[in-house]
């Protein structure tokens, strides 16, 4: 088939990258000239293990970016997969949302023939039926269901990962009204439906698909809190957290996965999306209380672990190296990473403060550009009178005689990833 996927992001090139390798033909359209000079150079414009090898292996073939609306024409459906960052009261923001409807619809006027618009962007029930729908209408003069057809098909992959996630998913999640758009859905997915052995394919109304991302989003994020809250208790107690939680997870009613306690989600995606569903709930009148618990849990994580620091040193005039700026390991994005906030809470405190990261100093730097950053973890670690472990990138664990080059040998892991060892005033958070 030929699509179109407005957005190139993390999930929009990721998503049109697995498409051409599925046998699609790709276009990517984004306001960004960079990216889409990256992509039609065969560069990929993030790091996301596996996408650079799609990305340099169809583009100019069945992979094409650009950033006029107009090469929509040419493509039986398009993919919605633009930002949904929070407004100041965690309400989503649907300003991409709605100037990319308005484009696509004032597009769509121009095309002989249906289309099908699908929304692979997080957004709050009723979304697409009650905003993106009517923006195209209005801007196309043709009819849902009849000149075009709406759906929502939810993304589940993770930064890191995305790629094996995109071709392996659980679950592969299909929101539309009228037949022709499942028809159409079915044919597009068929590939992947095939490469992936038959996951479940769930058809449901756009609604559902819409709330069934923001479930599996809370739940996920709810589960991390409530290991973080318990995690805590095992603290008070002076009871080994990872044994515990590692030991209930072996009850396949709970599941090892997602009980990593430490400094909580950060991320582009658990704090806006918790913070979107809430606001949401709370518009119709409805509060959610173990969705907030599991937010104020996430929130105090952060300052949990400074106060292990602030226990050991004054932080006015101290160096403070902290290890990994990203989110989580595999991943250059810093959204919302842990690191930043207690980079802001370091500077306000008056220490000065030395980043490290394999992949996203780059990044960081945008957000903080007048704090230091080394080019390794030793770099990072000689002179500091502490060290703050933010992510849990495997390099770290292997760190042993870099810590004698500190000044005060101070390190306060945030992921459990350093290992104990002698000469170090090592505490890890949980
Ligand atoms: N990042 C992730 O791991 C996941 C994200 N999602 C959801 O997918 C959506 C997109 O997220 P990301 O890819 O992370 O966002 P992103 O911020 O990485 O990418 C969005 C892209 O849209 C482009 N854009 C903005 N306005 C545009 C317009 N009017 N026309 C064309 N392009 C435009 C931007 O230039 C940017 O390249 C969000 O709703 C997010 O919640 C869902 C699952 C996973
Ligand atoms: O909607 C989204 O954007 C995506 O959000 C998450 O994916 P992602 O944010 O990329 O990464 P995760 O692996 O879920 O990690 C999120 C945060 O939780 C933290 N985490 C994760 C797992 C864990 O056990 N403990 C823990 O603290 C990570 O360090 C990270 O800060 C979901 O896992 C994806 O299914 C979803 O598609």
């Amino acid at each position: 088939m030929k699509l179109s996927i407005i957005g190139s992001g993390y999930v929009g090139t990721t998503v049109a990258a697995c498409f051409a390798e599925l046998g699609h033909h790709v276009v990517n359209v984004d306001i960004d000239d960079d990216i889409v000079r990256a992509l039609n150079e065969g560069r990929c414009p993030i790091h996301e293990p596996g996408l650079a090898e799609l990305v340099e292996r169809h583009a100019g073939d069945r992979l094409r970016a650009t950033t006029d609306y107009d090469e929509i024409l040419d493509t039986e459906a398009t993919f919605l997969a633009l930002p949904t960052p929070s407004n100041d009261d965690g309400s989503i923001d649907l300003g991409a949302m709605k100037a990319a409807a308005t484009s696509l619809g004032e597009t769509l006027a121009r095309k002989d023939g249906p289309h099908l618009v699908v929304t692979k962007s997080t957004v709050v029930p009723t979304t697409t039926v009650d905003v993106i729908g009517p923006r195209i209408e209005e801007a196309s003069g043709k009819r849902v269901g009849e000149g075009f057809d709406i759906a929502m098909n939810p993304e589940f992959l993770r930064e890191g990962t995305a790629v094996d996630d995109f071709l392996a998913p659980d679950k592969i999640v299909l929101g539309a009204q009228t037949d022709r758009a499942y028809e159409q859905l079915d044919e597009l997915f068929a590939p992947l439906v095939e490469r992936a052995g038959n996951p479940p394919v769930v058809k449901t109304g756009i609604s559902e698909a819409e709330m069934i991302k923001y479930a599996n989003n809370a739940f996920l994020a709810s589960k991390i809190s409530l290991a973080n809250d318990l995690a805590n208790i095992c603290k008070e107690f002076g009871v080994d957290s990872a044994e515990v939680l590692e030991t209930i997870g072996l009850d396949s009613r709970i599941g090892s996965a997602f009980l990593g306690a430490g400094l909580g989600w950060g991320g582009s995606c658990f704090p806006k999306d918790t913070a979107a569903i809430i606001a949401a709930a709370r518009g119709r009148g409805y509060e959610p209380r173990l969705l907030q618990a599991a937010v104020d849990v996430n929130d105090g994580q952060p300052e949990r672990l400074l106060d292990l620091l602030r226990e050991r040193i004054d932080l006015g005039g101290k160096r403070v190296a902290v290890l990994g700026l990203a989110f989580k390991p595999g991943t250059d994005d810093v959204r919302t990473s842990r690191a930043t906030l207690l980079i802001s809470s370091l500077l306000d405190a008056g220490a000065g403060v030395v980043g490290y990261d394999p992949v996203a100093t780059e990044n960081m730097r945008e957000r903080f550009p007048d704090i230091e950053y080394a080019d390794s973890a030793a770099d990072a670690l000689a002179g500091a009178d502490a060290a703050l472990v933010a992510t849990d990138w495997d390099e770290f664990a292997a760190l042993d005689d870099e810590f004698d080059a500190m000044r005060s040998p101070i390190v306060i892991d945030g992921r459990r990833i350093v290992t104990r060892r002698e000469g170090i005033d090592y505490e890890s958070l949980v």
